[in-house]
C-alpha cells in the first residue's frame, strides 16, 4: 500500500541541557507554578536524566551547562538564548527571578568559542519564543518575547521572522502551543494564538496537525523533534498517536515533576546550531 506521507527523516542534533539540581517551585511566573504544592529535586534529576539518555541513545549529543543555586528554572535551558548558524542571542528575561540566568548562559556560549554572542536589547526568552523552520523563524509574544526582540531577531540573524501573537496565559511561550516536527511542518494549539496568527499559520502550514485541548493542556506540543522521532509528554496520548499516522515516531518521556515549573522536553532542551 502506498504511504500517505513522506518518508521522515532524523537528523543528529546538538542540545544543551541543565541539570535540575537546585529545581524547586518557590516562585509562581505561570499559571502551572505553585509554591505550596511540593516538588521532588531527586525525581526531577531522574527524570531530566532519562531525557538526556534518551537523546543520547538517538544519535544525538547533550552538552550541559553547570546549574546555579536559586537558579530553579535554570532547568529550562531553551530559555536562555537562540543559536542559529554560530550566532547566540542571549535572553533577557521578563521576571526578575530569571534574569540572572543570562549572565550563566552567556559565559557559558563565550568561553565555549561561539564567535559572536550578543545580549537581547528586549525581552527576548530564547527558543521559547522563537522556533526555526526550514530557514524561517516563527515568533511568539503576547505574555513574555516582546514584539520588539522579534525584529532584533530578524537583524541578528538575517532570517525572515514572524510574529504569532498567544492569547492563554497557560500556553506562555510559543513553544507551549507549537512544536517543530520537520523542516516544513509543524504542530499546533489553535485556540492559543489570536484569529490572525491562526490564520498566518494555517495559510503557511496548511499540513499542520492541529492538537485537540487535551493534549495541549499537558505540554503535548512542548516537543522535541529530530525530524523522525519526536519526544513528548507521555500524558499526550491521542496527540503521539496523530504523529505516528503522519510518520513520525512518537516517543513519550515522563517529565511530570519539571511540568510543576511550567515546562516540558523542549523547555529543558536548547538546540545549538553551528555555523
Ligand atoms: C515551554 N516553556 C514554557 C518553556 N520554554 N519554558 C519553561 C519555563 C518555566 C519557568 N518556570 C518560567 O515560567 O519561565
Amino acid at each position: 500500500m502506498p504511504h500517505r506521507f513522506p518518508e521522515r527523516t532524523a537528523r543528529p542534533r546538538r542540545y544543551l541541557m541543565c541539570r535540575p539540581t537546585y529545581f524547586t517551585v518557590e516562585y509562581a511566573i505561570n499559571p502551572w507554578m505553585d509554591p505550596s504544592r511540593p516538588t521532588d529535586t531527586t525525581l526531577a534529576v531522574r527524570q531530566w536524566e532519562r531525557l538526556c539518555a534518551l537523546y543520547e541513545e538517538l544519535g544525538h549529543t547533550v552538552e550541559l551547562i553547570d546549574p546555579v543555586p536559586g537558579l530553579p528554572d535554570m532547568v529550562y535551558t531553551a530559555n536562555g538564548a537562540t543559536v542559529l548558524d554560530g550566532r547566540v542571542l542571549v535572553a533577557t528575561f521578563r521576571h526578575a527571578e530569571r534574569a540572572a540566568e543570562s549572565e550563566a548562559h552567556e559565559s557559558w556560549f563565550r568561553s565555549g568559542g561561539y564567535r559572536e554572542v550578543r545580549r537581547a536589547a528586549h525581552v527576548n526568552e530564547g527558543e521559547g519564543d522563537h522556533l526555526l523552520v526550514g530557514r524561517r523563524v516563527l515568533a511568539g509574544s503576547g505574555f513574555r518575547t516582546s514584539p520588539a526582540a522579534h525584529t532584533e531577531t530578524r537583524d541578528v540573524f538575517g532570517l525572515q521572522v514572524l510574529g504569532l501573537d498567544l492569547v492563554d496565559p497557560r500556553f506562555y511561550h510559543l513553544d507551549t502551543a507549537l512544536a517543530v516536527l520537520a523542516d516544513d511542518q509543524i504542530m499546533y494549539y489553535p485556540a492559543a494564538f489570536t484569529p490572525d496568527s491562526q490564520a498566518l499559520l494555517r495559510s503557511l502550514y496548511p499540513d499542520a496537525i492541529l492538537a485537540e485541548r487535551e493534549d495541549a493542556e499537558v505540554f503535548g506540543l512542548n516537543a522535541v523533534s529530530d525530524g523522525r522521532r519526536v519526544l513528548l509528554p507521555e500524558a499526550a496520548k491521542s496527540l503521539a498517536a496523530r504523529l505516528a499516522d503522519a510518520g513520525y515516531e512518537p516517543i513519550p518521556v515522563d517529565l511530570s515533576e519539571l511540568f510543576k515549573g511550567g515546562g516540558g522536553p523542549k523547555c529543558c532542551t536548547l538546540e545549538l546550531r553551528p555555523a
